[in-house]
């Protein structure tokens, strides 16, 4: 896709790497016609002066007002499209109880594609207008209303990773919501995957297939089996629930005898490019494997606290470099922002740092360590989760795609406060951090396209 090349003039905050923030003041941001940043400019560059004066000459350059700044788009890690009209509702029941007793009649409903159309049009919308630029979505086991998702995110804009569910265990599963059987459960993932490699076929495709065994539970050995077959043929990204739950946890174990991250290998799908959803209860060794085989892990703080009565271990992982970024987990999840996201995992994190509990036994759930800071918190939401997900965004770099959010500090309704010379720009940003809503996102831009507001 190609789009008119601009050039926009302000100061951006990101954090390239974890927990360094990087202020880049009154910069020029030179965005090519793919929509990748061609060029970084600061007020010093040789060409600085020129290069603003052509951008204006010929009607290409975009300027930031005052209490206005650019960051990176934000990437969801985790979320359940479908989910979506349960958001803020439900929530009453343990995991187990609430798959049945809520979400896969829901789910079931998008059998009806007109249904699947309004409610991915909506949601898409939302996402977007809440500055998540990149989501890795679970749809549904329907092909047709998975890949219904996929052309909605393509018509939208939203860089978007999508996978058809694959749950076919008769034990598990309801008949009204469920595969087939493990032969079709394969084979529609692979006419599904099919069908989104040949939407975007490019170089540097918006929307891409994910293959998607719900969680082990849900699957038979010959479903794991099978997919691992095909994420291996197609190289494509793999996505699942690991160890969330005491139950989800216990069941695994008590079918294969070991954890979840060992038998997801077992079937070959621990990849560099798996996103583990949750993963509150793996231990030492589960983390070693995860590392060793370059997957990542999505937190979720918010559904951890209504799902797991756990904390995963986030300071760990951390420490150990393991791939991490942060997933909405909509509707485990009941808020659409990964800004709540950051906000829920700094809350999270604070909860068991190692000072609060000090005297006490060593502890059972969670895990705890140092707290993450505002910094690490963002760099969670956006570089964190792009380099889990093998993708050049989420940070502003030179040949990233322009993934970016304006955020206006001044907009009406906002809840951001700045006061003018006692606040640097490090607190503007964490202020910007811990405040942001969906009222201070003026403009989305995905691949250089606004895709909320004018630029
Ligand atoms: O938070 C969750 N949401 C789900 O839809 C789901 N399915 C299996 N395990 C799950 N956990
Ligand atoms: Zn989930």
């Amino acid at each position: 896709m190609t789009a008119d090349p601009f050039t926009l003039l302000g100061t951006a905050f990101h954090t390239p790497e974890r927990g360094r923030l990087e202020v880049l003041e009154e910069h020029l941001f030179c965005v090519d016609a793919q929509g990748r940043i061609a060029e970084i400019q600061a007020p010093g560059h040789p060409e600085y002066t020129a290069t603003i004066s052509d951008a204006r000459r010929a009607g290409r350059l975009v300027e930031l007002g005052e209490g206005q700044f650019l960051l990176p788009g934000l990437v969801d890690l985790h979320i359940h499209a479908p989910q979506w009209p349960q958001m803020g509702k439900a929530l009453d029941v343990p995991l187990e109880v609430w798959l049945r007793k809520y979400t896969f009649p829901l789910e079931a409903r998008y059998a009806d594609l007109d249904y699947a159309r309004a409610v991915y049009a909506d949601l898409v919308d939302n996402l977007l207008a809440n500055g998540t630029t990149t989501a890795l979505y679970f749809a549904t086991v329907h092909v047709e209303a998975s890949v219904a998702l996929a052309e909605t995110c393509l018509e939208k804009g939203q860089r978007a990773l999508v996978g058809k569910v694959v749950m076919d265990d008769p034990e598990q599963c309801p008949p009204f919501y469920r595969d087939a059987d493990a032969a079709s459960a394969v084979s529609d993932t692979r006419r599904f995957i099919e069908a989104v490699m040949s939407l975007d076929p490019g170089e540097r495709p918006l929307v891409q297939p994910v293959i998607t065994p719900r969680f082990i539970p849900s699957c038979t050995d010959a479903a794991l089996q099978g997919l691992g077959e095909l994420a291996e043929e197609f190289g494509c990204h793999v996505q699942t629930h690991c160890s969330e739950s005491d139950w989800a946890k216990q069941f695994v174990e008590a079918r294969f005898g070991q954890t979840d991250a060992a038998s997801l290998d077992g079937f070959g799908l621990l990849t560099r490019h798996t996103i583990l959803a949750h993963s509150n209860f793996i231990d030492g060794q589960d983390m070693d494997l995860i590392k060793e085989k370059g997957a990542g892990v999505a937190h979720c703080p918010l559904s951890n606290v209504y799902f797991a009565n756990a904390v995963f271990p986030l300071r760990e992982a951390l420490d150990r470099h393991m791939h991490v970024g942060l997933g909405t987990d909509i509707s485990g999840g009941y808020s659409p922002s990964l800004f709540d996201g950051c906000r829920n995992a700094l809350s999270a994190s604070r909860t068991l740092q190692s000072g609060v509990h000090a005297g006490l036994p060593a502890k059972e759930r969670g895990a705890p360590g140092e707290p993450i800071t505002h910094q690490e918190a963002f760099w969670l939401a956006t570089a964190g989760g792009a380099e889990a997900l093998d993708l050049p965004t989420g940070s502003f770099r030179v040949g990233h795609e322009f993934d970016a959010l304006l955020i206006d500090t001044k907009a009406s309704a906002s809840n951001i406060h700045v006061n003018g010379a006692d606040d640097t720009l490090d607190d503007v940003f964490q202020k910007i951090v811990l405040n942001a809503a969906r009222a201070n996102i003026a403009t989305v831009w995905v691949g250089g396209r606004a895709v909320v507001g004018c630029s």
